[in-house]
């Protein structure tokens, strides 16, 4: 997705959400710095080589537990706390969708195990770019605001929601959600503090309205089939 076509998708979620856009800017500048220094990033097309036809994106729903006693055979990507369960179930994803304010131990257990982590910054995760971003390696950076060189904008706004925008974009033919439950119950995968399923609070309830609204766009108007499995 060009930055023309994200921006104002970019401008509603900025209205609805009270972001503070420079916030957002100096936090792409802030992870750019933080790669270039550690010299840890990769380019977006080692990270095409791993995605297949089949991909399927993993959310850490409460439904999510139930579904993974199966073999995936395809590209996996994990959301953010979705690594946790994954990892429990002996499952390395190929790819982790994070703004780190997941379990950030289990997410660098699978980076060591080989996941290439798509490490998101915003206006309101400077901090954890600048302590988690160094101890990691294979990253790729993606922000909300213009890319810059090598921080990339695909589209999409909550960790589930953009990773299925980066596998439209890098080819995937077919994208299956799990996990995706996108009603009044937060996974206890989603927060490190949670050990149970909580009720949704009013700020995430906006970011899951939000992103439904991007995944329709997304099935109308993008290459790719998405189900819900
Ligand atoms: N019931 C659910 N609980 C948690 N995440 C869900 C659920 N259903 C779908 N998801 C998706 O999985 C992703 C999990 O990522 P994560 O819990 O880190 O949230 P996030 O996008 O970082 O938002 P926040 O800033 O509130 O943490 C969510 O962004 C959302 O897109
Ligand atoms: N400024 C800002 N941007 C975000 C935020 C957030 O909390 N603040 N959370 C997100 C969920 O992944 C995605 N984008
Ligand atoms: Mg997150």
């Amino acid at each position: 997705m060009k930055w023309s076509e994200w921006e104002p998708f970019y401008q509603y979620i900025l209205e609805v959400m009270g972001y503070d856009r420079e916030a957002d800017k100096k936090a792409a500048l802030l992870l750019r710095e933080l790669l270039l220094k550690s010299k840890n990033y990769v380019s977006p097309i080692e990270l095409k080589e791993r995605i297949r036809e089949q991909v399927y994106v993993f959310a850490p729903g409460p439904s999510l537990d139930g579904k993974l006693n199966r073999k995936f055979v395809g590209t996996l990507i994990a959301s953010d706390g979705a690594t946790s369960a994954l990892l429990e179930n002996n499952i390395i994803p190929h790819i982790i969708v994070t703004d780190l304010d997941g379990r950030f131990e289990d997410i660098k257990r699978a980076n060591e195990l080989g996941s290439i982590v798509v490490v998101h910054a915003h206006g309101d995760n400077m901090d954890k770019l600048r302590t988690y971003v160094p101890g990691l390696k294979n990253v790729l950076g993606t922000c909300q605001t213009e890319p810059l060189d090598i921080v990339y904008n695909f589209g999409g706004f909550t960790d589930g929601d953009r990773a299925a925008f980066l596998a439209e974009e890098l080819g995937a033919k077919r994208i299956s959600l799990v996990g995706f439950d996108f009603g009044d119950i937060v996974g206890k995968w989603s927060k490190p503090h949670l050990n149970t399923h909580a009720l949704i609070w009013e700020n995430k309830k906006k970011k899951f309205q939000i992103a439904e609204r991007l995944l329709d766009w997304l099935r109308r108007n993008g290459r790719a089939e998405i189900i819900e499995i």
